[in-house]
């Protein structure tokens, strides 16, 4: 069940892999907002009753047959709609105008419009005459018009960057506005939700907690639940706020599978237990992930072992403690979108994030998943707002499969005690050089290459090992920290003077996209 509020937009998804930034450009606004897939959009807005709706891009092409449609009722409630890109291509193909695959290959990337037109969609932002920077990402183009649609604002590649029919509140646009390579685009989806659609723009995260709340209790009546609760953010929150929702039915678990970080497992245990009075299983499950994991070197492979022997865990401890119907986790939305698509739909697999993606599909209990919509940046908000101490809420995120997947080719309890050493020196360093707040995530990587080096007039032949920092906010995209050399070079003997094993060490330059943040 979910609990709606009365003032909603519903985002209707054609499998974009940015869907979820169009939420969260609602929730920015202040106005709560739901996804729904293309298949069940008519079944959501029915029970939504939403004020306006925005219909998002896609990886399809509304030229081929079999494409996906929105529900022809969405277009007869009298709202407010917003199209992007494939929602603006469907929006012409099924209201009578028609849509084309572009001559010229389409445009991808930066893009400038030109405003024709004065629109309600830019009123008090954009004036006629005036060009603005967008981010595009198109084959296809809307080649005529519905009837009642005027272009308002043009680009050099497509002819209908924006378009509107002011008397049905229709508006279409090419280009993304969702992503922030369109730097008005959050004020113009914001202009959609309070200006077009009338909405007073007054929802937050406070509120958010009362519906979740809510909802876990109408999931879980009077049943039991553990949550896997790894010390990271993500978990302290959902433990902390279904703690809130159901009390001492809740039980959480730690599993410590051997690929954690030096000392990690006994912080966080100490901290969780010296700041809640919920009751935390700690589980030693080494034997059980290594043994696992040995031979095992396909990163896919890696991460849906680590998957299914997180579950296996989880159900042992629910039978020792009698029976649980319900495990929760901290998943957040970027796990969802790059292990499937959020909505069933058609968004490619990048990686099995443990949690989702690496789930055996027979599962015995059933899943809560209070934080599944949100970004990182919006847990931490949430986190604060339930008051979890600083010590949660601003630590890097670090992944449930852990070192096995910082450890390309095979996973060893040796090479963990490696790894361990080198992480450990890496971060002791940047706390004491006061940048840990201004990365969003560093960690040290163990590459299965050795090379030859030279110690004490010695020869060696040892591991290199690979420095990654990054920036970000949401961890969908992320660039690279700029340390300076002399960071670097000064981590880089650290290392290779005190970890035996690693002669070598090199810093990662790649940004997200094109490459993730972790290395498997
Ligand atoms: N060692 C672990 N023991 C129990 N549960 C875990 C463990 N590692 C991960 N999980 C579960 O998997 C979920 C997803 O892991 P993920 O790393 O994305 O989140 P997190 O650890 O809570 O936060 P962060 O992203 O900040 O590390 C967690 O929220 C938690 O429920
Ligand atoms: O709990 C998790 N289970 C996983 O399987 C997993 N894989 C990646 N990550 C974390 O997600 C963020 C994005 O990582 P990538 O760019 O590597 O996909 C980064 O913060 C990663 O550390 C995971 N977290
Ligand atoms: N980003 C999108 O929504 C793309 C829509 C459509 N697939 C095209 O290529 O034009
Ligand atoms: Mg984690």
């Amino acid at each position: 069940m979910t609990v709606t509020p009365s003032d909603s937009i519903l985002i209707v998804d054609f499998g974009s892999q940015v869907t979820q930034l169009i939420a969260r450009r609602v929730r920015e606004a202040g106005v709560y907002s739901e996804i729904a897939p293309f298949q069940s959009a008519e079944a959501a807005f029915a029970r939504m009753r939403p004020k306006g709706v925005i219909l998002s891009g896609g990886p399809a092409s509304v030229t081929a047959e079999a494409s996906p449609r929105a529900p022809q009722a969405l277009f007869e409630a009298g709202i407010p709609i917003l199209g992007i890109c494939y929602g603006q291509q469907l929006m012409s193909a099924q209201l009578g105008g028609s849509v084309v695959i572009s001559g010229d290959g389409g445009e991808f990337g930066r893009a400038y419009v030109e405003v024709k037109q004065p629109c309600a969609l830019f009123d008090g932002l954009w004036s006629v005459g005036e060009r603005h920077q967008v981010w595009m990402s198109h084959g296809d183009k809307v080649d005529a018009l519905p009837p009642g649609f005027t272009p308002v604002a043009v680009s050099e590649g497509a002819p209908y960057a924006i378009v509107a029919d002011e008397a049905r509140r229709f508006y279409g646009v090419q280009f993304h506005p969702e992503v922030v390579h369109t730097p008005d685009g959050a004020r113009l989806i914001a202009n959609f939700a309070r200006h077009v659609c009338g909405l007073a723009g007054d929802w937050s995260m406070a509120e958010f907690r009362e519906a979740k709340i809510a909802e876990i209790r109408a999931q879980v009546g009077e049943r039991r639940v553990i949550c896997g609760l790894s010390g990271g953010v993500d978990s302290a929150v959902a433990a902390v706020l279904i703690h809130e929702a159901i009390g001492d039915q809740l039980t959480c678990v730690f599993v410590d599978h051997g690929l954690m970080r030096a000392g990690e497992a006994d912080e966080v245990v100490s901290l969780f237990r010296g700041h809640y009075n919920i009751p935390l299983v700690h589980v030693e499950a080494e034997a059980l992930f290594l043994g696992g994991l040995a031979g095992v070197t396909d990163p896919e492979a890696k991460r849906k072992f680590i998957g299914k022997t997180f579950i296996d865990v989880f159900e042992d401890e629910a039978r020792k403690l009698g029976g649980a119907e319900f495990l929760a986790q901290g998943t957040l939305y970027p796990d969802v979108i790059e292990s499937v698509s959020f909505t069933g739909g058609p968004s490619v697999t990048i990686k099995s994030h443990h949690n989702v993606g690496g789930l055996p599909e027979r599962m015995n209990m059933r899943l809560v998943e209070p934080l599944r919509e949100l970004f990182k940046d919006e847990v931490r908000v949430l986190g604060r707002e339930l008051g979890l101490p600083e010590a949660f809420v601003g630590r890097h995120p670090f992944p449930g499969p852990g070192l096995a997947i910082r450890i390309p080719g095979e996973v060893t309890k040796e090479r963990c005690d490696i790894l361990r050493k080198a992480d450990a020196i890496y971060l002791e360093e940047i706390r004491a050089n006061g940048l840990y707040d201004a990365i969003w995530q560093a960690f040290a990587v163990l590459l299965p290459v050795r090379t030859v080096g030279v110690m004490g007039d010695g020869r060696t032949y040892e591991s290199v090992c690979a420095l990654r920092a990054v920036t970000s906010t949401d961890g969908m995209t992320a660039d690279i920290y700029p340390f300076d050399a002399g960071f670097l070079a000064r981590v880089a003997t650290r290392i290779v003077n005190e970890v035996q094993g690693i002669n070598r060490v090199t810093y990662d330059y790649t940004s997200k996209p094109p490459g993730t943040i972790e290395w498997e």
